[in-house]
């Protein structure tokens, strides 16, 4: 259907409120991948725009911000992991914080704009594969702009020339923060500043810790989810090494299906990204501990499946049908 159209139909409707969707959408343990129809995410993105006081607040054009959902939606592929309901799900989290924490008492409301859309862009046109992570969030905001400067999707028309700009330079450092390699880098200073060892909260730091949490959000819903996750990651991975073989070199054993043992690996995801991020949080957020709860619940039963498969042979083709 034409962008049109469907701009038309979004608008036609009026705008539901969040428990129209579902009565526990708004709740911190909701799993936004339960949402199947491709049509009703797009409805749930212009809903929480609406429900965050955005569309007032920043007097956004109703028709420009039905275009920019569609072009946004429209600008994923269709890898297993790295598609629309990965940046739908990231988004409804970054909604989560705000409606669950007082992230407001800690950041200005253009951050927290720039932070819910850079979650909708963040991934934009990824294709499955990570030559280099660096690269990838680069190409990632760089599609983010191209939505924006495309006909009557310019969400931010109306902003001062400052504010845009500041819009921009928000945008740029949250995408890059996705990549883990950059958050790895700045992890220890993270620490420190929730420690309060240097005081006041750094905004930009905060920024990057609040997109990453959203990055890995699949991680704090039930297991479930986190199954169904992995097998989508891996089957990415592994296509991603298959052709990195077929090209004669020879990929990292996290992208080799006859070399990943993927238990350990996410053993050592959980332990290195997924734990460090969530225990900060917890810090900051208390309502927060309950998600850290279900991560480390997550973790033991990988050390469980780990073991329990090392002892009994594990099916090394890489399949997942062995977690209970
Ligand atoms: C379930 C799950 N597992 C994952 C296992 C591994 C990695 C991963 O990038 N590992 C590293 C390991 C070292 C140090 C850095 C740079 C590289 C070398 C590669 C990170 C990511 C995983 N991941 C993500 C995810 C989050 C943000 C960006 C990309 C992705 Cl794919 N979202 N969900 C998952
Ligand atoms: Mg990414
Ligand atoms: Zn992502």
């Amino acid at each position: 259907m034409k962008v049109n159209e469907e701009v038309a139909r979004l608008l036609a409707g009026g705008i539901p409120s969040v428990d129209q969707i579902h009565p526990c959408f708004s709740e911190i343990t909701y799993i936004p991948r339960s949402l199947t129809d491709a049509e009703t995410t797009t409805v749930c993105v212009f809903i929480m725009f609406e429900a965050m006081g955005f569309i007032n607040a920043y007097k956004i054009n109703r028709n420009t911000l039905a275009r920019f959902c569609l072009m946004v939606k429209k600008g994923y592929r269709d890898p297993p992991y790295h598609n629309w309901m990965h940046a739908f799900s990231v988004a409804h989290f970054c909604f989560l914080l705000c409606k669950n924490v007082d992230v407001a008492n800690y950041l200005e409301d253009i951050e927290m704009l720039a932070l819910f859309v850079s979650c909708l862009c963040h991934d934009l046109d990824h294709r499955g594969t990570n030559n280099s992570f660096q690269i990838e969030s680069r190409h990632h905001f760089a599609q983010t702009i191209s939505v924006l400067n495309t006909e009557g999707c310019n969400i931010f028309e109306q902003f001062s020339r400052k504010d845009y700009q500041r819009m921009l330079d928000l945008m740029c450092d949250i995408i890059l923060a996705t990549d883990l390699a950059h958050h790895l880098r700045i992890l220890g200073d993270i620490q420190k500043m929730v420690t309060g060892k240097n005081g006041h909260t750094h905004h930009t730091l905060l920024l990057c810790l609040l997109m990453s949490s959203c990055d890995l959000s699949d991680q704090t819903k039930d297991w479930r989810n986190t199954c169904k996750v992995a097998e989508l990651i891996y089957r990415e991975f592994f296509s991603q090494g298959d052709s990195e073989k077929a090209m004669g070199n020879r990929p990292s054993d996290m992208m080799d299906r006859d070399r990943a043992y993927i238990p350990d690996l996410q053993i050592s995801f959980m332990e290195h990204i997924v734990v460090p991020i969530f225990t900060v949080l917890k810090g900051l957020f208390p309502p927060l501990a309950v998600l850290h709860e279900t991560i480390s619940s997550s973790q033991s039963r990988w050390k469980r499946i780990s073991q329990k498969y090392r002892d009994q042979g594990f099916p090394g083709n890489g399949s997942l049908e062995f977690l209970e």
